[in-house]
């Protein structure tokens, strides 16, 4: 490194003591969903950001998705995938496959590349200590031609209904970073498919997260032309739904951050996890890096 590279690697560490002593003893739960994954110099760069947020003494929290991932197993088996209202129509058999790929490899990926920097991360799911319970999701949607709404019945497709902090609160005072996958039981026995968005919503609102991070595959909410927006309060998030500027898949994620402020975290912020080190750029820079969502 050159004298001018280790000067600017100094002064950029300095810049950052005020959020770093922001965030200490702070709660950030960051949502890395499977968009976001894939590409082998990313995750490591996502790790390697996680473990720094750890020593820095911030409390992080992973939740992951892998909705391509899960697609791609399903089709080596020759089940096809279906999605109502942006959920995946989940049976028995997908929800073991679900849980195969979620709880199983994706989580122990995820856990293997943070305990490669040398911190320590450990794989759970919903149904580890009791931690989450979900029930059978009533998601409705209204019949555009004769605008009556209907339940959709998408099989074990859950939304969580109690979220148990004891675990969580252990591993905080703990060297341990939790990695958590979106799966959980029902108190009806069934094992069931939750939205990571959704879930990752839950954890941080019952936490009272001091952040949350959605880490996607854009640079956070566009406008109409396609600029970033760089901060929108609840009601104006609700006025773009409204007006069709958010849509898709970016619909249920704004939903989810709306959810979370409403429960009591502090911020939210929807970035691009295609760009590296989005997560430190987020929490260590003023200007952040995405889309940040304000009460
Ligand atoms: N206003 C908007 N700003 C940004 N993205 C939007 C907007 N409206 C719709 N989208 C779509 O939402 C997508 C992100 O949602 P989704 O695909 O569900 O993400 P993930 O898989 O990371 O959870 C973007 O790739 C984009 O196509
Ligand atoms: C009910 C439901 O749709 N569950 C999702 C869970 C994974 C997920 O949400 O992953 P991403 O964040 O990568 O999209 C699914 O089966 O695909």
């Amino acid at each position: 490194m050159s004298a001018s590279e280790s000067e600017t690697q100094a002064r950029l560490l300095a810049q950052a003591l005020p959020y770093m002593q922001r965030y200490e003893n702070k709660t950030i739960v960051v949502k890395y969903g499977g968009h976001a994954m894939g590409d082998a110099d990313l995750g490591k760069a996502f790790a390697s950001d996680i473990a720094l947020l750890k020593q820095f003494g911030v409390n992080p929290i992973v939740v992951h998705g892998g909705g391509p991932q899960i697609g791609a197993m399903l089709s080596k088996m020759g089940i096809e995938s279906k999605f109502e209202g942006g959920l995946r129509v989940t049976d028995q058999k997908t929800v073991e496959i679900v849980e195969m790929v979620l709880a199983g490899s994706i989580n122990k990926e995820i856990v293997a590349l943070i305990n490669q920097t040398g911190e320590w991360a450990i794989g759970l799911c919903g149904k580890d200590g009791n931690m989450v319970f979900a029930e059978k999701a009533k998601k409705t949607v209204v019949d555009p031609d004769s605008n009556i709404e209907r339940v959709l019945d998408l099989g074990f497709v859950g939304e969580v209904v109690e979220v148990d902090r004891t675990l969580l609160d252990l591993l905080a005072k703990s060297e341990m970073i939790p990695v958590i996958a979106p799966v959980a039981p029902g108190r009806d026995g069934h094992t069931y498919n939750i939205n990571a968005d959704t879930f990752a919503g839950a954890i941080a609102g019952a936490l009272r997260a001091d952040r949350l991070l959605f880490l996607t595959d854009v640079p956070g909410v566009l406008n109409r032309n396609g600029e970033l927006i760089k901060e929108l309060s609840v009601s104006e998030a609700r006025a773009l739904i409204k007006d069709g500027t958010i849509s898709g898949g970016m619909i249920p994620k704004v939903e989810t951050c709306i959810e979370a402020i409403n429960a009591g975290v502090q911020g939210v912020v929807i970035l691009n996890g295609k760009t590296a080190h989005s997560v430190l750029l987020e929490i260590f820079t003023e200007h952040g890096a995405g889309t940040l969502i304000v009460p």
